[in-house]
């Protein structure tokens, strides 16, 4: 019993950071909501484009790409105020894994930061694979011919050859990164007004070329593999699909939130450039996959016609071949943004894991000479380098779909649990006054609320009809468990939309009756909820409407999760299984929190 009290208790623990180390930003506040929406635009905005695209067109969605676009553009959304409320807890610029070790605890800060390394490396990886074939298409594919040819690899779930040229996109930037080369907004917002104006040219130049029978192909116009035709050629279900894979198209705004605090007014900027960049991401795709989809039926833009380079191919296709150079610059500025954008945040997030003691200390050794995290970048560059030669762009943006799919989530339930919850105000309070707080007998301190608590009727602990108006160590205890039900319950909402999709498409009644009696057990969960006393701690940013953002935010995510493919589901489980051996056979014993716990016992002792 102990042991496990323990036990729990280790995964609880949270970070402290003192007041000193709060007061003193020394960032400047100079990034206005333009800067911020540059940036966004910027590390997002690429992929999606100039590949994902007419894959997912080709084999999944149909013209209805367009709408499996849309869908992902919501979900972001979502997730992304759900992202700046989390940022806006924690008063120092980080990421998701310094938020939820500060607010929530170890355990669930190792995985959220654990899926970043993910969506990190497999940003990098799938983007440097795009990037390859965009360079290959400027010498008519003559790299990847050579490889297919002379080493051909032949296991299903890879790619067909290795693709060195990937590699060497990404090691060249590991050196950059392992050199200590910065980051910078100028170089970014000139990439991004580039990457703008070629994506403005496609649209208005491909809508001279459009042709709307595109969109409306009879079945036997089809080939035999290529679904029925029409606007949604792989049905719904397809529609669905490919919206969980264009999900990957939108991830890198989160850049927003962590650089927020260099706004200078963040309260209003990050939500306003969040929403705004998404916007405009949402608007590109929108249009270059309506026009490119237009231009040439969606079966022809599998990944071997197109060799990887869907958009010079088809203004190929329809006699323009010199439009090909125009894009392609668009496609390396576009690139090389969302390449930086998914690669220099990686060493950061290594680096607080390791010097928390989470991950492998040695790598937070600093190299003296470089002034940065050498084995870090190196093993991760590697590893990055290793992925993109060896995986196909869709099966890459999948796997870093599932993993940032369910990061946000992660943040989304934080997001709610910390609204509901009124320690987070005392143990704030106890930073600020620098006392340690877990040295204080916690149990005491509730003693009384917990007496008048119990007298509270069941009805007034679930639906707080007695009107409670501040969140007690009781009602958050109620408020969390509700909100770990209603995760549950969302789990196997959206497991069974996606298993009884076809059923529901035909109206089967007992599939209806099933759904309609979870939907009605989550509805009144969520009242619940929503009736429960709140922290009353103001946040320089709220989400809206809590807790119901929150809620459809984790809704869609986990809907778009279950719409991945197995393989994609193993190769995640394999990624995770990594990550929670590392983290019970190291991290849980190594973390500084721990080492700091058991000093203070033992100082309290003597
Ligand atoms: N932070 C990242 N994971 N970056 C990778 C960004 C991928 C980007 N959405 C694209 O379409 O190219």
């Amino acid at each position: 019993m102990i042991f496990l009290r323990n036990f729990i208790k280790s995964l609880l623990r949270r970070k402290r950071i003192d007041s000193s180390q709060i007061s003193n930003t020394r960032l400047d506040r100079c990034l206005t909501t333009l800067d911020l929406s540059a940036l966004g635009i910027g590390s997002t905005l690429g992929l999606g484009i100039y590949v994902l695209a007419g894959d997912v067109a080709s084999r999944t969605s149909g013209p209805a790409v367009t709408i499996s676009f849309f869908i992902a553009a919501i979900a972001s959304v979502f997730a992304g105020l759900c992202y700046a409320e989390f940022g806006a807890r924690v008063p120092k610029a980080g990421s998701a894994y310094v938020y939820s070790y500060v607010t929530v605890g170890e355990f669930m800060a190792f995985v959220i930061g654990w899926n970043l390394v993910l969506e990190y490396v497999i940003g990098t990886a799938s983007v440097a694979r795009g990037y390859s074939n965009y360079v290959d298409s400027l010498v008519n594919g003559t790299v990847q011919a050579n490889l297919r040819y002379y080493m051909p690899i032949d296991v299903p779930g890879l790619s067909a050859y290795p693709d060195f040229l990937a590699f060497l996109i990404t090691f060249s930037l590991t050196i950059m990164l392992v050199i200590g080369v910065k980051e910078s907004t100028r170089f970014n917002s000139v990439f991004t007004g580039i990457n703008l104006l070629v994506v403005l040219f496609v649209v208005i130049a491909g809508s001279f070329h459009i042709d709307f029978h595109n969109w409306n192909l009879s079945k036997d116009e089809v080939p035999e593999n290529a679904g029925k035709g029409g606007f949604m050629p792989y049905g719904f279900s397809g529609m669905m699909s490919g919206a969980a894979t264009c999900f990957y198209a939108f991830i890198g705004f989160d850049v927003i939130a962590t650089t927020g605090e260099e706004a200078k007014n963040p309260q209003r900027s990050i939500p306003i450039s969040i929403v705004l960049s998404l916007l405009f991401v949402f608007l590109a795709y929108f249009g270059i996959s309506a026009v490119q989809t237009l231009m040439l039926p969606y079966y022809l833009q599998t990944e071997e016609i197109t060799k990887g380079a869907p958009l010079p191919y088809v203004f190929e296709y329809v006699g323009w071949p010199v439009a090909k150079w125009i894009i392609s610059i668009g496609a390396l500025t576009g690139l090389s943004t969302s390449l930086l954008g998914a690669m220099f945040p990686l060493p950061r997030v290594l680096y607080s894991m390791a010097s928390d003691g989470v991950i492998f200390r040695s790598f937070a050794d600093i190299n003296p000479r470089t002034k940065t995290p050498i084995l870090a970048t190196l093993i991760s560059g590697i590893f990055a380098g290793a992925m993109a030669a060896l995986f196909d762009v869709k099966e890459l943006a999948d796997m870093m779909s599932i993993g940032t799919l369910l990061a946000y989530t992660l943040v989304s339930i934080s997001v709610l649990i910390l609204r509901f919850s009124h320690e987070i105000d005392n143990i704030d309070d106890d930073i600020n006054r620098n006392i340690t707080v877990e040295m204080k007998p916690l149990r005491s301190k509730y003693q009384n609320s917990d007496e008048k608590f119990d007298n509270r009727s069941w009805c007034a602990k679930l639906f707080n009809t007695d009107r409670m108006k501040e969140a007690s160590a009781q009602t958050s205890r109620i408020s969390t468990n509700l909100v770990m039900f209603i995760t549950t319950v969302l789990i196997i909402f959206d497991a069974l939309l996606v298993y009884l999709e076809d059923r529901l498409v035909e109206l089967e009644t007992n599939s209806f009756i099933i759904i309609l009696a979870i939907f009605i057990v989550l509805v009144f969960s969520i009242i619940s909820l929503a009736m429960q006393p709140r922290s009353t701690k103001k946040l320089s940013f709220q989400v809206p409407w809590v807790p119901l953002i929150p809620i459809l935010s984790m809704f869609v995510n986990f809907y778009l999760m279950f719409k991945l493919s197995t393989t994609t589901w193993i190769r995640f489980a394999i990624w995770m299984a990594i990550g929670l051996s590392i983290y019970f056979f190291y991290g849980i014993w190594h973390s500084n929190e721990r080492s700091r716990r058991y000093e203070a016992r033992q100082n309290s002792a003597n």
